[in-house]
């Protein structure tokens, strides 16, 4: 018996047998060198297309989100840019084929990682590719979720979405990871299928002989034994419906809306039934490029992203560059404190003409498309920042200007800066990295982004306050607002929409349907009087049982 604790992120207690997802492959060899090298890069492109193909099929089987994302990592296997840069370094540079893959897929996810945010999040997935054709080229079973016998518990390294995507929710009783924090992808999948799930679980997998495990999703807590454990699932409530109304029980109105960063990403987010974009991320537009991509280009991709929301409310946030999500274009140079650097809107006080053309874009995107569209800036510090970007967002034309509240300074300003712009959006993933001094990356420091954490809450009430005194929108678009109990207490502290990926957008939104305002006003009180992020939880689900 071993008991080891790591990061509550999806609430219950379950238990069970333990399906261990294994682990990606070792890393291929770079010698020997291939006798024939045509003929080993020849075998490249059709290992990637068996990959695809069986991802296809797979997607045929499912709907929904789960298509959508088998669809897109199929596709990834299919790029032509990975294959013939692996072709390439096996004719040019005599590596086995396995090895080239690794290398062109790895130099593509660093540089998903390198832009940080929501595309270092698609480095996983490029990860995931580069395994699945790995394995193929060596032909072995590809690392991943073996095929579930009875209800388990899955314990894994960190889960891909691919790795998920078809889970028979009915046969996964909790989710355990080794590495990943709050805003993971296993975080947002378990809370959308209701299972427990512990995430940052240090050492968990050097536990030898792990047969069953006790999951406390609250507590963060998992117990494992080398004994079998039966399988006892988490009181799971009964699948709530979502009527698709952002809304708590007496009618007060809570915008449940969606994060994306492509029109892959803006399709699911309607098909998931979200109310519109509270954050777009438009980073993706620029990622890679060496150049800054032309107006036009610009203008086409934010209104493939727009376009699905005619007649609903748009949040286009403008380019949060620099630091860890640097681009070549921008050249800001090499910088000791990254994180603390010249990023976000900071980016554009040096090169306000970037940011003037990526607003002509948005105006033009959004000119056609029905969409009530905003615009916002990320990581504002203070009110005249504030003042700098409304002012040149509605010299562009555009109707409604906001800003990211992810700088404490800026929460401590927040009745100012509201004065100055139409609306805020509150930026978790970086607020917590800002006020505990944790970067958000960091395993280690997973307890530190919890965004329960009574110092984070308090800060947001602050924010709420402001919104509430003001009259103007407060939103929350960090990862943390796909929590569905975090969801009301934020609705309890004045915050007016909430966005979040698609997956978790009808839990939040039957959450939210759950009790009325007043009663996720109680729990907000109760989370800001807790001692920790733990006593948090406890606290709110005791009000709002
Ligand atoms: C939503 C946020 O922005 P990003 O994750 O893109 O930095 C945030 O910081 O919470
Ligand atoms: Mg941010």
């Amino acid at each position: 018996m071993s008991r080891l604790t790591g990061v509550g992120v999806s609430s219950g207690r379950a238990s069970g047998p333990v399906a261990r997802v294994a682990d990606p492959l070792p890393e291929p060899s770079a010698t020997p060198a291939p006798t024939d090298p045509a003929a080993d890069a020849a075998r490249i492109r059709p290992a990637a297309e068996a990959v695809a193909e069986r991802l296809f099929e797979r997607a045929t089987r499912v709907e929904g989100d789960a298509k959508a994302v088998l669809e897109t990592t199929a596709a990834m296997a299919l790029d032509p840019a990975l294959t013939s840069q692996a072709e390439q370094l096996v004719t040019g540079r005599s590596m086995p084929a396995p090895r080239a893959v690794f290398e062109a897929a790895n130099g593509f996810a660093e540089a998903l990682s390198a832009a940080g945010g929501y595309m270092a999040e698609r480095a996983r997935d490029v990860q995931d590719v580069r395994d699945r054709i790995i394995a193929e080229l060596h032909g072995v079973t590809p690392p991943g979720v073996p095929e579930l016998a009875q209800p388990s518990v899955l314990l894994a390294r960190d889960l891909a979405p691919a790795d998920t995507a078809d889970l028979d929710p009915s046969l996964v009783l909790a989710l355990v990871t080794e590495e990943g924090g709050p805003t993971s992808h296993t975080a947002i999948l378990a809370r959308a299928l209701g299972i427990p799930a512990v995430v940052a679980v240090r050492g968990v997998l050097g536990v030898p002989g792990v047969a069953g495990a006790i999951v406390d999703g609250d507590s963060g807590e998992v117990e494992t034994s080398e004994e079998a454990v039966p399988a006892q699932a988490a009181e799971r409530a009964a699948a709530k419906e979502w009527n698709g109304v952002g809304e708590t029980a007496d009618g007060k109105p809570v915008k449940v809306i969606a994060n994306v960063g492509s029109g892959a990403d803006a399709r699911a987010a309607v098909a998931a039934g979200a109310q519109g974009v509270g954050l777009f991320r438009t980073e993706f537009c620029y990622l890679g490029a060496s150049e800054e991509p032309a107006v036009e280009t610009q203008r086409s991709a934010y209104h493939e992203v727009i376009a699905p929301f005619a007649g609903k409310p748009v949040i286009v946030r403008t380019l949060d560059a620099g630091a860890d999500k640097p681009l070549a274009f921008l050249d800001m140079g090499v910088e000791p404190n990254p994180a603390l650097g010249v990023r976000g809107l900071r980016v554009a006080f040096d090169r306000p003409d970037v940011l003037e053309r990526q607003l002509e874009a948005i105006a033009a995107a959004a000119a056609d498309s029905g969409a009530e569209v905003s615009v916002m800036a990320p990581m504002v510090a203070t009110v005249d920042e504030a003042a700098w970007f409304a002012a040149r967002v509605r010299a562009a034309g555009l109707a409604r200007a906001g800003v990211m509240i992810e700088i404490p300074a800026a929460a401590l300003s927040a009745a100012e800066i509201l004065g100055a712009v139409d609306f805020v959006s509150i930026g978790t993933n970086d607020l917590a990295q800002y006020v505990f001094a944790a970067d958000r990356q960091a395993g280690a420091l997973a307890e530190l982004n919890d965004p329960w954490q009574p110092a984070l809450l308090r800060l947001i009430a602050m924010i709420g306050r402001a919104g509430r005194e003001l009259d103007k929108p407060v939103g929350v678009c960090g990862e943390a607002a796909s929590d569905p109990l975090l969801a009301g207490v934020f609705a309890g502290l004045g915050v007016t929409s909430l966005s979040m990926a698609a997956a978790a957008v009808p839990a939040v939104g039957a959450a939210l349907a759950e009790h009325p305002l007043a009663a996720f006003e109680q729990a907000a009180e109760a989370a800001l009087a807790a001692a920790t992020p733990a006593r948090a939880r406890e606290a709110v689900r005791t009000v709002l049982a």
